[in-house]
């Protein structure tokens, strides 16, 4: 499988700005996509965070599996990770994620008006891999895209500060990727969940990888959204030949890419149904979906 080239120059410089505004803020929101919850999360936002709290919060809930998201959020709350989960276009998001982050926050601020400081909104970084839902939950969080100005660091680096309520200040940040994944596959879900260029990888090997799951843990989905029989499907057909029949009956003759293509797509917009595709089963010993 070929490897996939992810991590642009201007993403290193979204990484270096990140850090550098870590100081200015009491939480990050570290927004992951429910269908590929391990893989999405960037070891590196983790890292720049140190002690700070992060909330986990699941964009893309409407696309994945429930048994599975449920499961994800057992293994979170059993590891002490303050978490949500979200359709990233529900209008609520804002009291949800207010509400959340006051919790988590709560010793700080009593702390603070102890000390007879001034009440003042929590101000949140945001951060996520690339089309994990970060705008669309910032455009639900900060209704009339309200700029905070004012005399402080932040305001002045180039990003801005946004007033999602009385009680909340966002810091928007561009989609991020890392280095190194931890494995091919990681490489592979996040290029199936679209957090990669679609340029900048091998769409068979992908589609290749997408076809393995499904016709193993979605088959029925599989069968109806291409009109296979079950003997399409026998485990004597390989992959690439489950492909090629895909491909005649999406009316592609032998374009295999452009085939490849439409399965992608399709997986990402929900088409092959409700999609999970880690477990925390998955995971090693340190955490890990090698
Ligand atoms: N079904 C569904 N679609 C979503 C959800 N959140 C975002 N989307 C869609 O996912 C795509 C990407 O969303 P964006 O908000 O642009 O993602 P982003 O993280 O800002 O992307 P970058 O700008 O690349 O970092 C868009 O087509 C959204 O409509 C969600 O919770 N459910």
């Amino acid at each position: 499988m070929a490897t996939i080239q992810w991590f642009p120059g201007h993403m290193a410089k979204a990484l270096r700005q990140i850090r550098e505004q870590m100081p200015l803020v009491d939480i990050v929101f570290e927004l992951v996509d429910a269908r590929v919850p391990y893989s999405s999360q960037n070891p590196e936002i983790a890292l720049a965070a140190g002690e700070k709290p992060r909330l986990l919060i699941m964009t893309k809930t409407d696309l994945a599996d429930p048994k599975r998201l449920n499961e994800w959020l057992t293994y979170f709350k059993e590891h002490h990770q303050p978490v949500l989960a979200l359709d990233s276009r529900q209008q609520n998001v804002s009291k949800i994620i207010t509400a959340k982050s006051k919790e988590i926050l709560h010793d700080k601020l009593v702390r603070e008006a102890t000390k007879g400081m001034k009440k003042r909104p929590i101000r949140a970084m945001s951060v996520g891999v690339p089309n994990v839902g970060k705008s669309t939950l910032l455009n639900h969080l900060v209704k009339k895209n309200v700029a905070v100005t004012g005399n402080r660091p932040g305001v002045t680096t180039g990003q801005q500060w946004l007033r999602s309520s009385n009680e909340l200040e966002l810091l928007d940040t561009p989609g991020v990727l890392w280095h190194k994944f931890a494995s091919q596959k990681q490489g592979t879900m996040l290029a199936l969940s679209g957090a990669i260029k679609d340029s900048l990888y091998a769409k068979d090997d992908v589609a290749l990888f997408a076809l393995n799951y499904l016709r193993h843990q979605q088959p029925d989905e599989l069968k109806k959204r291409y009109r296979l029989t079950d003997a399409d499907l026998d485990e004597n057909v390989s992959d690439p030949d489950l492909l090629l029949k895909i491909t005649e009956k999406m009316g592609f003759r032998d374009d295999y890419d452009r085939a490849s293509e439409r399965l992608i797509f399709d997986l990402r917009k929900g088409k092959l149904g409700a999609i999970t595709m880690e477990i925390p089963a998955d995971l090693n010993e340190d955490g890990v979906n090698e």
